[in-house]
């Protein structure tokens, strides 16, 4: 599988089941998209600003569900496999992109699994096993979580400077500051502490960079 991002802005996406893994999908989409989750009961919570929906639809009912919705993902999150397979049927044959939960080998073409993911916006480190070790894309997720913080700031940093430089200098120029403060230890040591010193250090290493003095 390939990793892609989708921007679910504007996108609907359908939930069913409403446990602890129907919950955190709905949490995941609800950044961006409108999501609905249908279940007999929600126990799994909190569910963002999902709206939930009390039903328990059949295998039959799945496609009625998916048509009246039309959203751009169906996630099958049921513990009734006869259910899920309805669900991802009813969700595939509209168009719509599928994640199944209880599923990770023998998947169809088009499904889509959902990752173990850090987020420092705009940063987003996203984590799989291909689908054989859910505990494994968990463990590093924790360990990544440290790696990534800070990256948030430093992102906003280089991507306002390589603003500023893109009118003065060359692309290679241009390039060479912009990698020599994301590579740089003392800024990434001041990120997070609020101060400007930040700011500070970038601009002497550009000026080093491009030979100016500061
Ligand atoms: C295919 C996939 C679904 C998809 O694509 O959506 C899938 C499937 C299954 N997970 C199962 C079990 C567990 N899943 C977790 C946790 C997470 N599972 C996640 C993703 C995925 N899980 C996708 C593949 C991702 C990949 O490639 O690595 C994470 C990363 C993201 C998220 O779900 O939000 C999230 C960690 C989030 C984080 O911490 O950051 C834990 C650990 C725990 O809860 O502590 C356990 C119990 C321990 C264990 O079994 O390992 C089972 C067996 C169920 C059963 O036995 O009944 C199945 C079904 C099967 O394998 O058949
Ligand atoms: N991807 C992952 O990380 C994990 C996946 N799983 C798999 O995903 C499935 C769901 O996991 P959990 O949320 O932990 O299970 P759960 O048992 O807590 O939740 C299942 C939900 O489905 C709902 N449901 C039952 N009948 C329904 C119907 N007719 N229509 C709509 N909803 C219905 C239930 O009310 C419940 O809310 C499990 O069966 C398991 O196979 C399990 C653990 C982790």
């Amino acid at each position: 599988m390939i990793p892609l991002l989708h921007d679910f802005s504007g996108r609907r996406v359908l939930v069913f089941g409403g446990g602890r893994v129907g919950a955190r999908r709905a949490r995941t989409f609800a950044r961006e998209a409108d999501v609905v989750v249908v279940s007999p009961a929600f126990e799994g919570g909190p569910y963002g600003d999902a709206s939930l929906v009390r039903a328990a639809p059949r295998p039959v009912d799945a496609d009625a569900w998916v048509e009246r919705v039309a959203p751009a993902l169906v996630v099958a999150a049921t513990d009734d496999p006869d259910l899920n397979d309805a669900v991802a049927r009813a969700a595939r044959e509209r168009g719509c992109l599928v994640n199944r939960a209880d599923r990770s080998g023998d998947r169809e073409a088009g499904d889509v699994a959902v990752p173990a993911t850090v987020r420092d916006d705009p940063v987003v480190v996203a984590v799989s096993s291909g689908g054989r070790s859910p505990a494994v894309s968990r463990v590093l997720r924790r360990r990544i979580e440290r790696e990534v913080e800070g990256a948030g700031e430093l992102a906003r940093l280089t991507g306002d400077l390589r603003e500023r430089l893109r009118e003065e200098q060359p692309p290679e120029r241009r390039r060479a500051a912009v990698r020599a403060v994301a590579e740089s230890d003392r800024v990434w040591k001041t990120l997070g502490s609020g101060t400007g010193k930040a700011e500070q250090i970038v601009d002497e290493i550009v000026s080093a960079q491009l030979g100016e003095s500061p």
